[in-house]
């Protein structure tokens, strides 16, 4: 399915509990138009999650073709042999390769996720690290994902330009701390979720917010939802969120919370199986995910009146962003009952 021009396919249904998203022009926030930018960062301290309309630029309309290019590439990769895809399983403490249906969990039960991941990082594609093994399919495809990762960083730094500032801090305060020539753990995820049988269909992947600084996010069927901030995670809470065609969903994450002290927002969100008709397709969804460079410490900023200062009770953590992300993926990985060998920070809100 294309993501510009996907197959007809059933309505997302009328008459769901759906968060109400703001869509934003990438045209307007390229040109920093003031209030697109204001309202860009209201959404980014209520929510966090807002739906970006991609045709207006250039920028985005190549975006539009290198997605529609990522969607197909995604058909084929999970229609690979199982055997063929396990041999680039994810080692443990990383999320880069193949992960299988049912290797996550979605509670604390331990009750088995439903979707199969590939995801491919920035440094392997643009050639900073040495290239992870992959299949054919994937190996023959490595400009797109290096033409994927530099569209969806520049993307990522053109909201993080408009939220530094609205936020009063210094030109270039987070571009200096997301160089794309170094280190970081800024990865493309494909995601598949087959269709669920009738009678047994529940989530399928699980609660989380997401560790980075953005991610942009690609859907055509329904399924992600979104616990609003501050709303107890009680199954009436969660709100759907209803694709809007040719439009990115843009979402914070929790590095952006880490730098404004609490100011900006990382969404909740999880993904249920299609509504409606949608459910007895192949539901398939692509995200990028924007990190901090490694080296780059995880600390509030400094230079804007708008970041509270800490209380002197509050966690500063003050680790790498690398370290940040390997801690958080191990504390994923583990059973619940080994939480408490990890820091606060590393497993808070994990199921
Ligand atoms: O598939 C989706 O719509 C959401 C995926 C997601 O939240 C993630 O991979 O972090
Ligand atoms: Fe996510």
């Amino acid at each position: 399915m294309a993501f510009s021009s996907p197959a007809p396919f059933p309505n997302f249904p009328p008459n769901l509990p759906t968060i109400q998203l703001p869509t934003l022009s990438l045209s307007k926030l390229v040109a920093e138009d003031e209030d697109e930018t204001k309202r860009l960062f209201n959404t980014c301290i209520s929510t966090g999650v807002f739906l970006l309309e991609l045709q207006s630029s250039q920028e985005g309309l190549s975006l539009i073709k290198q997605v529609d290019d990522m969607f197909q590439l995604g058909e084929r990769i999970f229609k690979l042999g199982m055997e063929e895809k396990l041999r680039y399983s994810m080692l443990n403490g990383t999320v880069l390769g193949y992960k299988g249906a049912g290797i996550g969990r979605i509670d604390a039960k331990g009750t088995p996720d439903r979707c199969e991941f590939w995801c491919m990082g920035k440094d392997d594609v643009l050639g900073i690290v040495p290239a992870l093994p992959a299949p054919e399919v994937v190996s023959s495809h490595r400009s797109l994902y290096a033409d994927l990762a530099r569209s969806c960083h520049s993307l990522s730094m053109t909201v993080l330009d408009c939220l530094e500032t609205q936020l009063g801090l210094s030109r270039g305060t987070f571009r200096a701390c997301h160089r794309i020539e170094q280190p970081s753990s800024d990865q493309s995820r494909q995601i598949c979720y087959l269709p669920q049988p009738e009678g047994d269909r529940r989530t399928s992947l699980v609660p989380h917010t997401d560790y980075g600084s953005v991610t942009i996010l690609f859907n055509i069927l329904g399924g992600l939802q979104v616990l609003p901030e501050g709303k107890a995670a009680e199954e009436e809470n969660w709100l759907w969120v209803r694709p809007s065609p040719n439009c990115a969903i843009i979402n914070l994450g929790d590095a952006m919370v880490k730098f404004t002290n609490g100011l900006l927002k990382s969404p909740m969100h999880r993904v249920m199986y299609a509504p409606g008709e949608q459910a007895n397709l192949t539901r398939y969804s692509l995200a990028y995910f924007t990190r901090p460079e490694d080296q780059c410490l995880m600390k509030s900023l400094k230079g804007s009146a708008m970041i509270s200062k800490l209380n002197s009770e509050d966690e500063e953590v003050g680790v790498t962003a690398g370290e940040w992300v390997r801690t958080r993926v191990r504390a994923a990985q583990v059973q619940v009952d080994q939480h408490a060998r990890f820091p606060k920070w590393a497993t808070k809100g994990l199921k």
